[in-house]
């Protein structure tokens, strides 16, 4: 049984999600086919990863019902003027065929377009109207949450972030947490990079008879943030799920914690300067 998340607004997460980014085409439905029939019930595509018609297939092709599944898309920053993030909000649930996304994300805050806060008031809009259960956000820090709140009255019940043992993102999630915006982790297996090598983990793993990668998703689990782990392979989709059975103690996630590293992006993706359109 894997746990749920409850957002301010009410909707139930699953602690864990799926990453779907570079899963596209017949191949792509195929995983997400093999994902959701493994237990995996939210779901995390974007407008930008033009895979959102390859999920709404999967989601008709799985066994579970669509009612039973949380399912996520994000509006691209070229699209963020008012009546085109409206009629973006309305492409992406055509291209899924799906009547609603249960959640919808500004993809990245693009501070120097600065036309976030209309985006916002699109998706705030499109709730409204019953396209989107819940709306939140990607990439956001603490200046620009709080110009949301100042501008339209409305705070994100999400804020996805990159997240890893190299970046473990301490005082963004705590002021998530003390503003009830539940954070989830983009990247958090540091997309397969070196942290997979890392000894410390490696040596908790084998305390724990776990995979390294089970270590790690069950370290943002410990730290209160909903890990989106992608992969393609049934069987690395099946271990990285598996995480409900063990737990670190406070040795282990302090261990863990002091891993983070200042320039542990994986990329040079820093919000308040870099701009995805
Ligand atoms: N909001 C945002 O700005 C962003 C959001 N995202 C979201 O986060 C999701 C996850 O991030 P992503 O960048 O995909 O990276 P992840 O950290 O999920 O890593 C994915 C990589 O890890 C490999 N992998 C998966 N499981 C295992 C395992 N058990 N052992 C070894 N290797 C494994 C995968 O390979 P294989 O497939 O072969 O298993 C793939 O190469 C994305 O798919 C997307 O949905 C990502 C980036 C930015
Ligand atoms: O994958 C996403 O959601 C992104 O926002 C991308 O920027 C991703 O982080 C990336 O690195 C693409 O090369």
């Amino acid at each position: 049984m894997i746990p749920t998340v409850t957002l301010k607004d009410g909707l139930q997460l699953p602690a864990i999600g799926f990453g779907t980014y570079a899963l596209n085409g017949a191949a792509g439905v195929n995983a997400m086919v093999s994902a959701i029939d493994i237990g995996y019930r939210l779901l995390d595509s974007a407008f930008n990863y033009e895979n959102e018609g390859a999920v709404g297939e999967a989601i008709r092709r799985s066994s579970v019902p669509r009612a039973q599944l949380r399912v996520t898309s994000k509006l691209p920053g070229r699209r963020q003027a008012y009546a085109q993030a409206i009629v973006t909000i309305q492409e992406s649930l055509l291209r899924a065929r799906l009547d609603y996304y249960d959640l919808y994300l500004i993809h990245w805050p693009n501070p120097k377009t600065d036309l976030y806060v209309e985006a916002w008031q699109a998706l705030i809009d499109a709730q409204k109207w019953g396209l989107i259960r819940s709306i939140g956000v990607c990439n956001f820090l603490p200046e620009h949450l709080e110009r949301l709140e100042r501008e339209t009255g409305v705070m994100p019940s999400i804020n996805q972030i990159e997240l890893h043992p190299y970046f473990s993102q301490e005082s963004q999630r705590v002021w998530d947490n003390n503003h009830h915006i539940v954070t989830e982790s983009w990247s958090p297996l540091g997309r397969a990079s070196s942290v997979l090598q890392d000894k410390v983990i490696k040596q908790i793993a084998a305390t724990h008879r776990k995979s390294v990668s089970q270590i790690i998703l069950r370290w943002h689990v410990q730290l209160g943030a909903i890990p989106l782990p992608k992969s393609a392979s049934p069987e690395r989709q099946l271990e990285n799920i598996a995480i409900f059975d063990f737990s670190l103690s406070t040795e282990e996630m302090e261990q863990i914690n002091k891993l983070t590293k200042a320039d542990g992006r994986i990329q040079n993706q820093d919000p308040a300067e870099y701009e995805e359109f």
